[in-house]
């Protein structure tokens, strides 16, 4: 199939907690998950007959900080909406949302394409609407034993932000969610460490076919691998020449694979009408009072200014509230000096290093850090002695042990730079040379690999502490000689 034929188009419709104390019609506390399941109720949240609404005003302002910040029109008039449906999520039947007259319209925001470069994603709307109960199925959702229902999360206010599809793959789906992830966090209206804190529901087609709706994605990666497995899927469907239906489908995060789910509910389903107990909104006037910090592109700019950082670098720094504040931090003591080792150091090294732990970064001090990247722009240490250290003092601290700085790291395992001490180098260089005959036998043949080779066995001689400029200088020197 010509590519043209097998374009892919991704829509997202995102819904994310707002990080408020209490929830968005009445006073409970939205802090409930390190209580007991039910415990955070009252008449309101739980639709008791009689009970009225009363609309937060910090959520509506949250909503709005994220509308402004995404270019987002707020609209004249907004209104909420009843949702009815029987689910047992829904205690009182009926979800409180927005429905024809959200908050906000249009805006976008930008990505990194799969091409190279920014592209806008547009947005559709955003709106507001309260959390269902939270469901924990008993074995799968499909075929489970029974269900438990937690109402705690009922009435946590959410925003829905609803893309346009102009997403071209699943990995530009997953850079849309980190930069929306990183703009709410910048915005300190959400907290993505907050199990369920962001919720996605991922449209996908073929160009020309019809798109397939995965509910409920709960985790980054998982929009990313459910919808790798839609474009397999719907591609192989396509090749055999059957017929993609319009559907709504599970995503089995354990199994990787999106599974058909009952029909989707028509909106006519829902029988929408105005919510009766609520007025409508009438907010547009406070979007000028609404001031907005530094966003992620904005920081990414000016990391590239004031410290010299790479475009790839100052994206990943900035790509995470914490980190970019790790990195002003590491590079506090001397921003012109350290930027340069720092960017490298933090967003390449460190980063390889939390990942393959599988650890975040709130055990890591910049202090130490920093420390770290003294030794290195002194000289005092090797790159390769300081990824020794780093690895030290994230083990210590992921296995929780007592930590140790990395200067006396430094000086427990002995791995202070052997500059100058030529003699130690000339010895390994030596030894290096005897135990591999066939090594020296090729380098005189004309094969670069075998010098590499040679180095790589005077690093491991002298465990790294060697400077590399001085190692390779004395080996070829050395080398030469034996040539002679
Ligand atoms: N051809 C397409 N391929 C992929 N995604 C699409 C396509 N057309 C529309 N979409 C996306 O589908 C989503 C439509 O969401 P919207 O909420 O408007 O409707 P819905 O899914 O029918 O309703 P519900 O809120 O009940 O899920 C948007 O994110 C949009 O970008
Ligand atoms: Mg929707
Ligand atoms: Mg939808």
């Amino acid at each position: 199939m010509a590519e043209e034929e097998t374009q892919v188009i991704v829509g997202l419709e995102v819904h994310c907690q707002l990080d408020t104390k209490s929830k968005l019609f009445c006073g409970c506390s939205t802090d409930y998950r390190s209580d007991g399941p039910n415990t955070h109720l009252c008449p309101i949240c739980l639709g008791l007959p009689g009970a009225m609404p009363a609309l937060n005003k910090r959520a509506i302002e949250y909503a709005m900080k994220v509308a402004k910040a995404l270019n987002c029109e707020i609209v004249n008039e907004s209104e909420f909406s009843r949702k009815n449906y029987f689910y047992p999520d829904l205690d009182k039947a009926y979800q409180i949302t927005q429905y024809d007259k959200p908050l906000a319209e249009g805006g976008y925001l930008e990505i990194e394409s799969d091409a190279g470069g920014e592209k806008k994603v547009r947005l559709t709307r955003i709106h507001v609407e309260e959390d269902p109960g939270r469901l924990v199925h008993m074995g799968n959702v499909e075929r489970g034993k029974y269900s438990l229902v937690d109402y705690n999360r009922a009435g946590i206010p959410l925003i829905e932000i609803v893309s346009e599809p102009d997403m071209r793959s699943p990995k530009e789906a997953r850079k849309f969610l980190n930069k929306l992830r990183a703009t709410l966090e910048y915005l300190s209206v959400f907290d993505s460490e907050k199990e369920g804190s962001l919720r996605v529901d991922a449209n996908i087609s073929i160009k020309g076919h019809e798109r397939v709706e995965v509910k409920n994605i709960t985790s980054y990666k998982g929009v990313e691998k459910a919808l790798t497995f839609e474009v397999t899927r719907q591609k192989n469907l396509i090749r055999r020449g059957l017929r993609i239906e319009r559907e709504t489908r599970h995503f089995l995060e354990g199994r990787g694979v999106t599974q058909s789910a009952r029909s989707k509910e028509q909106e006519h389903d829902y029988r929408y009408f105005p919510e009766p107990d609520l007025r409508p909104l009438r907010v547009k006037s406070w979007v000028d009072g609404i001031v907005l910090p530094e966003l992620p592109d904005a920081r990414r700019e000016r990391f590239m200014a004031q410290y010299g950082c790479s475009l790839n670098h100052a994206r990943t720094l900035t790509g995470d509230l914490k980190l970019a504040n790790f990195f002003e931090k590491v590079v506090s003591s001397d921003p012109k000096g350290l930027a340069p080792l720092a960017s490298t150091w933090i967003a390449d090294t460190l980063i390889g290093e939390l990942n393959y732990r599988d650890m975040g970064l709130d055990p890591v001090d910049p202090e130490s850090v920093a420390a770290l990247i003294w030794l290195l722009k002194a000289g005092t240490i090797t790159d390769k002695s300081g990824v020794e250290v780093l690895r030290v003092m994230l083990d210590q601290r992921l296995k929780k042990e007592k930590t140790e700085t990395p200067d006396a790291i430094v000086a427990r395992l002995g791995l202070t730079r052997t500059t100058g001490d030529t003699g130690a180098i000339a010895a390994a260089i030596e030894e290096a040379i005897s135990e591999n005959p066939k090594a020296l036998e090729d380098y005189r043949n004309g094969e670069g690999k075998a010098l590499n080779f040679l180095v790589g066995q005077v690093m491991k001689k002298t465990r790294g502490k060697a400077d590399p400029a001085e190692l390779n200088r004395m080996l070829i020197e050395a080398l030469k000689k034996k040539e002679a």
